[in-house]
């Protein structure tokens, strides 16, 4: 299997979306939340969730994966620092206030100055901040979240990259997420080549023109699950 490199992990989302393929971008985001929820069900099912969301199509996985979780029976609550931009991440946000979904921008009053009270209370924590165009250093509010989410002890599920690793390089300043469990999406990317939890291909939307012309070599689905545990 390949592992892409940002370049090529752009390149792949531009060409499913370009004419000649003909995907939306809420298509397949939808496919890949909805991957990552399955995911977080097999291994986590009933448990208090929380979902953290960056501004980006990364947060609106996580967003869409809120949704399929709470629709599973999940007490799901989201934590968005900042509002993504465009119609396809106020939509979300909206279908999180229509279903009663809180969407916190901060940690509650209540909690402030004690965020590891806060994150105690979740019994898996969903990592939706940051994607495969990350470009360190990390900035304020999801640096010093993503310290706290490092120190808190509750496992985490990474969607794509976990947040705050060079995309191709990895946790190369010590300081990106450790999850329990990986969903790479499309394909793995070059950080994944040295992580040994659990790992999952996610987003089963991969035409076979399109893994040959990237030379994916993809392993084969099982059945009909969104998502295929990788060796690690
Ligand atoms: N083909 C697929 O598999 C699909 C994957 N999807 C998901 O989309 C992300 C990639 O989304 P993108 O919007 O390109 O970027 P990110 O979410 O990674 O984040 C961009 C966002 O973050 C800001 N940012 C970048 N660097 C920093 C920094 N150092 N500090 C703070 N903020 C930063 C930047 O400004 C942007 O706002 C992919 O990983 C998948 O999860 C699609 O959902 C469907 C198809
Ligand atoms: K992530």
């Amino acid at each position: 299997m390949k592992y892409l490199n940002q370049t090529e992990a752009i390149n792949l989302d531009q060409y499913l979306f370009s004419p000649e393929c003909g995907f939306s971008v809420d298509q397949l985001m939808e496919l890949a939340g909805h991957s990552v929820a399955w995911v977080v069900n097999r291994h986590y099912a009933g448990l208090k969730t929380l979902v953290v969301c960056g501004p980006g199509n990364n947060g609106g996985d996580g967003f869409v994966c809120a949704r399929h979780l709470h629709f599973w029976g999940h007490d799901v609550t989201v934590l968005a620092p900042k509002e993504g931009k465009g119609a396809l991440l106020e939509g979300l946000r909206q279908q999180m206030r229509i279903m009663g979904i809180p969407v916190l921008a901060t940690y509650p009053e209540e909690f402030q100055g004690n965020p590891a009270g806060f994150l105690a209370q979740f019994g898996v924590i969903v990592d939706g901040i940051f994607g495969f165009s990350f470009k360190p250093p990390m900035r304020d509010p999801f640096a010093s979240i993503i310290r706290d989410l490092r120190q808190c002890g509750v496992p985490l599920v990474s969607i794509d990259i976990p947040s705050g690793e060079d995309v191709e390089r990895g946790n190369v300043t010590g300081e990106a997420l450790q999850p329990a469990v990986l969903v790479s999406l499309s394909a793995p990317k070059l950080c994944a080549r040295n992580y040994h939890g659990i790992h999952y291909l996610g987003g089963r939307f991969i035409p076979r023109c399109v893994q040959e012309r990237f030379q994916l070599e993809l392993p084969p689905f099982p059945s009909s699950d969104p998502a295929v545990r990788l060796p690690s």
